[in-house]
This record gives C-alpha cells, sequence and structure tokens, in this order.
C-alpha cells in the first residue's frame, strides 16, 4: 500500500439503551466489521459503499473532510466502504463506517498517533450530525464501536461515562426492511423517559443484559415494533433488545442457549448473524 492509502476496520454495536428517550445511551461492540479504504489526492472527497452503489455517501465524504481539515492539507480522497453489516438496521452500521473512514483517512495521512480513538470517534459523531444520519449524535455507539466493550454516554455532551468490558455470545435477527434513525418518532420514544431512566440505572450498575430487555421491551413499544420476537426467545437468553431504532433484534447469552434463539428466528423472514462482544475496539489494517 503506498504511503498516500490507509486501511481500518470498526465494529459493529448492539442496543443496551436507545438514547433518543433521554440522550443518555448504550451500547456494546460485536465482532461484525465495516472496513474503510482511503486513497488520498484530487481536490475533491467522493465515497462509494461497496455492496449498496446507491447509498448516501454523505456520512463517509464528511467524515474524511473533517479529518483533513484537522490532521491534513486540505487534500482531496476516494474513500470506499464494505461491510457485512445490514445499513440502516440497528447494528450502528452508520457509525462503525464513520470510525473506519476516521481511522483510514488518519492512517493514510500518516497521522494515527496525533489523536486519540476517543477523540477520533467524537470527529465521526460531528460528521454524522453534518450529514442528518443522527437524532442524538449517537455517541454511545461511536464509542463502543471505537473502543470496544460496553459503554454508556451522554450524547447531549458527547461525555463518555462508563466503558466495561464483556464476554458474550450473541445472535442479531435483521427483518427484511430498514429503519433510518433520523425518521424515528423521537416524541414519543421521550415520553418513556422514566423507563430509560430506570434501564440507565441498571446500565450503570453493570446489570446490561437486564438493562438491554427492559430497553426493547419499553422501545418497541415506543417505536411501534413487535415485541413478539423478544418474548418468544427470553427464555433462552440473558437478555435480549429491539436493537437501535431497528427493525434489528439482538440477544445475548452462552451459545448452547443462544441455540434456541437462532431455532426461533430463524422460521422468520430476514438475517441472522451468530458472533460474539467484541473488546478491541476499531484499528488501522
Ligand atoms: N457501511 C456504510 N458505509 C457508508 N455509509 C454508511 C454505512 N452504513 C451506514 N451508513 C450511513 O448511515 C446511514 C444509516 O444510518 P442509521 O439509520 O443510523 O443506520 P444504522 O443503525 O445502521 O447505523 C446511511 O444512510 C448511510 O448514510
Ligand atoms: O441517532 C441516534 O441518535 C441514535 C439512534 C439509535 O440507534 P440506531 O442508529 O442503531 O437506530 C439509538 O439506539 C442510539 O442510542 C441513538
Amino acid at each position: 500500500m503506498s504511503t498516500m492509502d490507509g486501511r481500518a476496520e470498526a465494529p459493529a454495536a448492539g442496543t443496551v439503551l436507545n438514547a433518543l428517550a433521554t440522550g443518555t445511551g448504550s451500547a456494546f461492540a460485536i465482532d461484525e466489521y465495516v472496513r474503510a479504504s482511503v486513497s488520498l489526492g484530487g481536490t475533491n472527497v467522493t465515497g462509494t459503499v461497496a455492496e449498496a452503489p446507491d447509498a448516501d455517501t454523505r456520512l463517509i465524504e464528511r467524515v474524511a473532510e473533517l479529518i483533513i481539515a484537522e490532521y491534513g492539507d486540505g487534500q482531496g480522497a476516494t474513500v470506499e466502504t464494505d461491510s457485512t453489516v445490514p445499513m440502516a438496521a440497528g447494528l450502528k452500521s452508520s457509525s462503525a463506517a464513520a470510525n473506519a473512514v476516521a481511522l483510514a483517512t488518519l492512517d493514510a495521512l500518516d497521522a494515527t498517533e496525533a489523536v486519540t480513538r476517543e477523540r477520533a470517534a467524537r470527529i465521526g459523531v460531528e460528521a454524522a450530525r453534518d450529514a442528518g444520519v443522527t437524532v442524538t449524535g449517537a455517541f454511545d455507539d461511536a464509542s463502543a464501536s471505537m473502543l470496544g466493550g460496553v459503554t454508556v454516554t451522554d450524547n447531549d455532551e458527547d461525555a463518555l461515562l462508563v466503558r466495561d468490558e464483556v464476554d458474550w455470545d450473541v445472535v442479531t435477527w435483521t427483518p427484511p426492511e430498514q429503519a433510518f434513525s433520523a425518521d424515528a418518532d423521537v416524541d414519543r420514544c421521550r415520553k418513556i423517559a422514566p423507563m430509560a431512566d430506570l434501564v440507565a440505572e441498571l446500565a450503570l450498575a453493570g446489570r446490561y443484559r437486564t438493562a438491554m430487555t427492559v430497553n426493547g421491551f419499553a422501545f418497541a413499544a415506543a417505536l411501534d415494533r413487535p415485541a413478539g420476537p423478544m418474548v418468544e426467545v427470553l427464555p433462552a437468553a440473558a437478555g435480549v433488545s429491539l436493537s437501535g431504532t431497528g427493525p434489528s433484534y439482538v440477544a445475548v447469552g452462552d451459545r448452547d442457549a443462544l441455540e434456541a434463539v437462532v431455532d426461533e428466528w430463524a422460521d422468520r423472514p430476514g438475517t441472522i448473524m451468530e458472533t460474539t462482544t467484541q473488546t478491541a475496539g476499531a484499528r488501522p489494517i
């Protein structure tokens, strides 16, 4: 690879607490990735999503622009992401894409040592706000993807309240549809703030799996998503939730017990991923 090129990967994540009710959110990284390649050159920044030629590329272009404005010399770049994570599905592919592009751009500029990963995640959040793909900025999802493990954040302040490490097996199910966070019914989410406060209390006490289950039932109700996929698998899972604004659901527990979750969700249309939590976070590759 030439010194003008950079490459990085960032993990997707699942939800413990959706931040749309109160601004406090929590998420955990999973072992599925968005990868980004950046080539410096020219005068414009242009982005492509390998598996979705019609996708909105403003987020990844804005991330590269902000990184180049701060750590480069105003040069252009071509940016490409490729991923196994479904887009606009609640599994935080937008946060993972922003993080992967931020680190790949720094890698291309030979500037990975000049910036902490937390700072790089905050630049991704700024880009997500500029691109209009987020409600709160989603620093919960961005920090979980960038740092790995579980994080609890205050998205109003972009403050990291907790980072912790967990070791769970994970199953995700994504129905065959998309739900853009920017289209979510935020007013209805705000109405369940007392439930979100309870979920935050559980998460801050380290009871992440109970927290995510309470989150799942509360936000399924607020976002008008079915609770059935959670009810059916709860006996087998240590925790289950609607992830983000959906449509995906995520269950955690031990691999053997989660087989029953896979069996239940496999009868439904859509895609299933069997994975684990991830603690290393995002990195140049
Ligand atoms: N792999 C990707 N590459 C480039 N941009 C992406 C990628 N994934 C998501 N995005 C951007 O994020 C938007 C979707 O964000 P959002 O609705 O928050 O979904 P998610 O829950 O998957 O993060 C897309 O319209 C696109 O702009
Ligand atoms: O846009 C946002 O501010 C958020 C979107 C949701 O995630 P998804 O993007 O996965 O729906 C939510 O879980 C997160 O806490 C904040």
